[in-house]
């Protein structure tokens, strides 16, 4: 069948501009030249989609916006007065999918139709199979939750992913911001191109201008060759500004351009590019403070910020604990190549809907990783979260299922105390590292008394895995009168007295001769291999043995193209 459209704009050379563009794509138009007429063809016939003026003779196209989207999902896109952002920005929060600023460039409004006609088809598709689109289910897949908290986002999600708007992700660490970028990248028309997420509080200042828009060889030392920014990387795609709250000012008025004008200019080139990209933002600090406070600018945040979509916290979704428990135990499961897949006694998940989850869906997962490092078969029990005792009744059950485990905890006298364990095979393997002196000691957790989530501050918040030996000079106290201390499972090397930490002088001051950023990366490089190294591979460990964050170690890894894992 025809894809149609009805056309609104009182210019009459640009509506047959228009017209023969979309006929030159197979599709047929109607044109009307005011509001009235507009609403009476929109009445009267059925179309795939509309493109409104925004100023029309007889009132706003703005109206016909609310009007098309409160009644039905037709996608509307606006054309805009060049510089007029404020009032696109309103249409995209009225429903709008996109704009196209004039004077038009049949480039860009031949990509917002194109755009237009995948929404329709997915659309189409959709309504095929209502009950699992494929949409549906790919939300459902990725996005773990049924409570009723999680029914209206998993359906705004859908609406957004429809739409080219600006979204901004708002909500505590670990709560599935980036999950839900990605999901919006997946479920839209870009999903086709690349999804390029940059943590912006991972990218060392100097070299943020060349990160996001690339620069020429020779344009400053070290630029060895030309390199292509993130923003020319996602473009047809996704830009995803993870920790947005983190750019530097001077930056946020750089990319603040880029964003409105669609083009970016490499370091050392002199024409600017056209790019094609969808912003997507998250931070877990409150922006709109940051912006009272001077920190973060106005008009970026008023750009990035178009339509917020905030994420409830673990402790508002308590009845989302345990089908997560139970996506995470599959996932480390398959991961960790587990011959039995690990589950949770009842008692153990009973103790999980109670606990505080500061650091929201990502503490879940990294506690129920320990807690199947921890057990010795595929019963995850309560004894193996590492857990404080928070009731008496759940003290009970506690002390029943300890006693279920005590042919496998012989040695344990009670929970606040370290243990010594064997691990399970699998997890053997993938610990090679860690395992010196075959002995791996838990440390009860220390209940928090700030909401920080573990992977955000130097401090250790969680009861970590340390090897009982460790070098000398970097011993823990083992005399400690809290027992409960929080012990890095290696601690940084700490400069001796006199002794500063900068870089030792390569080959007797002689310079590096690829330069100082190859000869810094190699460094940089290396650094991280060894924390790596010296925590089996263990991400969050190594981010703090190297007083950094979990994200930021992720972003440097993948920059400096270290693996994943490298234990085997
Ligand atoms: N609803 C969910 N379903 C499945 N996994 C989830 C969900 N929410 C979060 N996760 C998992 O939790 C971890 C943290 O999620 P994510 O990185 O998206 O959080 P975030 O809000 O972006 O955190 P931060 O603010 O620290 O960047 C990831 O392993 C992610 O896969």
């Amino acid at each position: 069948m025809t894809t149609s459209a009805l056309v609104v704009d009182d210019e009459v050379d640009l509506c047959r501009l228009m017209q023969i563009t979309l006929t030159k794509m197979g599709i047929k138009s109607d044109v009307a030249y005011t509001l009235a007429q507009a609403r009476s063809y929109w009445q009267d016939n059925t179309y795939d989609f509309c493109l409104t003026d925004l100023k029309l003779p007889d009132g706003s196209g703005l109206e016909l916006v609310k009007e098309i989207s409160n009644s039905s999902n037709t996608p509307i896109a606006v054309i805009t007065a060049h510089g007029s952002m404020d009032l696109a920005i309103e249409a995209l929060k009225l429903g709008a999918f996109d704009f196209v600023n004039k004077p038009l460039e049949l480039p860009r409004l031949r990509q917002l139709v194109e755009n237009a006609l995948k929404v329709i088809h997915q659309d189409n598709g959709a309504q095929a199979t209502p009950e699992s689109s494929p949409e549906q289910k790919m939300l459902d897949a990725r996005l773990i939750g049924d409570s009723a908290i999680m029914h209206p986002l998993k359906n705004t999600i859908l609406k957004l992913a429809r739409s080219q708007a600006p979204v901004f992700l708002s909500g505590a660490s670990g709560t599935g911001k980036e999950v839900v970028a990605r999901l919006i990248h997946d479920l839209s028309p870009r999903r086709d191109g690349s999804f390029v997420p940059v943590n912006c509080g991972a990218i060392p200042s100097e070299l943020m201008e060349s990160e996001f828009f690339g620069h020429k060889k020779g344009s400053f030392t070290g630029a060895v060759a030309d390199k292509q920014g993130l923003f020319q990387q996602a473009n047809g795609g996704t830009l995803f500004l993870d920790e947005v709250a983190d750019l530097p000012l001077a930056m946020q008025v750089k990319l603040l351009r880029a964003i409105q004008e669609k083009t970016v200019r490499a370091i050392g080139d002199t024409k600017e590019v056209p790019v094609d990209i969808r912003i997507l933002s998250a931070t877990h600090k409150d922006l709109s403070r940051l912006v009272q406070d001077g920190a973060f600018r106005q008009d970026l945040y008023y750009r990035i910020n178009v339509i917020e979509l905030k994420l409830p916290t673990l402790n508002d979704r308590r009845d989302d604990i345990p089908v997560l428990a139970e996506h995470f135990l599959a996932m480390i499961s398959a991961e960790w190549q587990l011959d039995v897949p690990p589950s949770l006694t009842r008692e153990a998940s009973e103790r999980l809907q109670r606990h505080d989850f500061a650091g929201n869906v990502r503490e879940l997962r990294n506690l129920l990783e320990r807690a199947v490092t921890l057990a010795e078969t595929s019963d995850i029990d309560i004894s193996h979260l590492g857990l404080p005792d928070v009731s008496h009744d759940l003290k009970d059950t506690q002390a029943h299922s300890n006693a279920q485990q005590s042919n496998h905890y012989a040695n344990e006298q009670n929970q606040s105390q370290p243990t010594t364990q064997t691990m399970s095979k699998a997890i053997e393997n993938r610990e090679q590292t860690l395992q010196s002196d075959s002995e791996i000691t838990a440390v009860k957790h220390k209940k928090e008394t700030t909401n920080l989530h573990p992977y955000r501050t130097n401090t250790q918040h969680y009861p970590s895995m340390i090897q009982r030996s460790v070098p000398n000079n970097t011993e823990p106290s083992t005399s400690s009168s809290d027992t409960n201390e929080k012990v890095p499972l290696h601690r940084p090397i700490q400069p001796k007295e006199n002794e500063t930490t900068s870089l030792q002088e390569p080959l007797d001051g002689q310079l590096p001769a690829q330069g100082l950023e190859h000869y810094l990366q190699e460094q940089e490089k290396q650094l991280i291999i060894t924390a790596l190294k010296q925590t089996g591979w263990n991400k969050t460990q190594a981010a703090e043995l190297l007083g950094t964050t979990f994200r930021s170690l992720r972003y440097r890894m993948k920059k400096l193209e270290i693996a994943e894992d490298q234990s085997e």
